[in-house]
């Protein structure tokens, strides 16, 4: 197995983990009455596992992805984009959080089918994305199932986290958000996405070429993402998807890009491609988790309870992402995802 086989590999590991296991979890917390908390332990844990850190080699992967080694005048550069759009965004936050939450979800959604479209492409050697057509339609896709399908099958939890989120910034703005949770607005959002999903796998099944089975992995992939998001409480499924799916993801891509760990892969020492990956990212993990605790500093309430413990994360993951995403999509440029 070369280096590229070997994270597909992990990838597939990655997406029926994610999908067993959360199936598998919520299951065993409904017989056997777990506790609440449980759901928010895959949260808990990607702030050290693979959730965090898998955005702290950023200021690495665009040397590396050139051929280059990483140095100092590029990490600046990284550097001054995480201080400048973050710190924007930060304000966005504290003057309009109901927007920001808005912002929130629709990038969210544009990275994650982002980083799908690159793993289809790379991992799976897809043919029916050879078209730009159908990847922007994939990338809706892939993105808005984790936002969108929670919301049909859970709006009443998706309100409770939107509330509290919003709510650390200004109770009041939270009645914004009210009519994507009323019956209409789910019943839109419900045909929408369904019918979304239907047009582009079709559409990506009349251009498979030749090999047909890239494109059987994209529509199992979908039809499972849809399934476990519809019946897996929304905090546990998205906070595996974040670690298992996404993270994981990127991660691997990450080590492709990397001699080192690319060269361990090739080995067949994956331990070896993780310990350097480990090593790349701990310091600016510590960094990630510094500017959460700054952001706990600059928020009005501090926050009491998971619910508004789990809302301070998001809204630091919120303003990390953000800069993450022009990272990823120079990434995309530079190795030509997109092509
Ligand atoms: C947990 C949760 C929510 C939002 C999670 C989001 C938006 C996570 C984004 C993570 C990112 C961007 C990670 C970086 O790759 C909702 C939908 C508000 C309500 C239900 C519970
Ligand atoms: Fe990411």
């Amino acid at each position: 197995m070369n280096a590229r086989q070997r994270t597909r590999a992990w990838a597939r590991r990655g997406a029926i983990a994610t999908v067993l296991g959360g199936v598998l979890l919520s299951s065993l917390a409904v017989v056997l009455s777990l506790p609440t908390w449980i759901q928010f332990l895959p949260f808990g844990i990607s702030v050290v596992v693979l959730g965090l850190p898998h955005g702290a080699v950023d200021h690495l992967v665009i040397p590396r992805a050139r051929g280059e080694h990483p140095r100092w005048r590029s990490m600046l550069g990284v550097g001054i984009l995480y201080l400048l759009v973050g710190g924007v965004y930060t304000l966005l936050w504290l003057l309009e959080p109901a927007v920001a939450f808005g912002a929130f979800i629709l990038v969210t959604a544009l990275h994650w089918g982002q980083g799908d479209v690159y793993a289809l492409r790379v991992f799976e050697e897809t043919t029916h994305l050879e078209n730009g057509f159908n990847r922007a339609a994939t990338l809706a896709v892939r993105g808005s199932i984790p936002m969108l399908v929670p919301l049909v099958a859970f709006p009443g939890e998706y309100e409770r986290v939107a509330t509290a989120i919003v709510g650390l910034v200004d109770p009041s703005a939270v009645t914004a958000l009210e009519p994507a949770f009323t019956r209409t607005g789910r019943l839109v959002v419900a045909f929408g996405l369904g019918t979304l999903i239907l047009a582009t796998l079709v559409m990506g099944f009349v251009r498979t070429n030749g090999d047909r089975r890239p494109w059987f992995i994209d529509a199992a992939e979908t039809i499972g993402l849809v399934g476990y998001f519809a019946l897996v409480p929304p905090i546990l499924a998205i906070g595996l998807y974040f670690c298992l799916w996404h993270s994981l993801r990127h991660i691997l891509r990450t080590m492709l890009l990397d001699p080192v760990a690319r060269g361990a892969l090739e080995d067949g020492d994956s331990r070896r491609a993780w310990r350097r990956f480990a090593r790349d990212a701990t310091p600016l993990t510590l960094g990630g988790l510094a500017v959460i605790g700054l952001l706990a500093l600059a928020l009005p309430q501090a926050p009491g309870g998971l619910d508004e413990t789990l809302g301070l994360y998001l809204i630091g993951i919120a303003v990390l992402t953000l800069p993450h995403v022009v990272v990823v999509a120079l990434l995309d440029r530079i190795e030509g995802v997109w092509r």
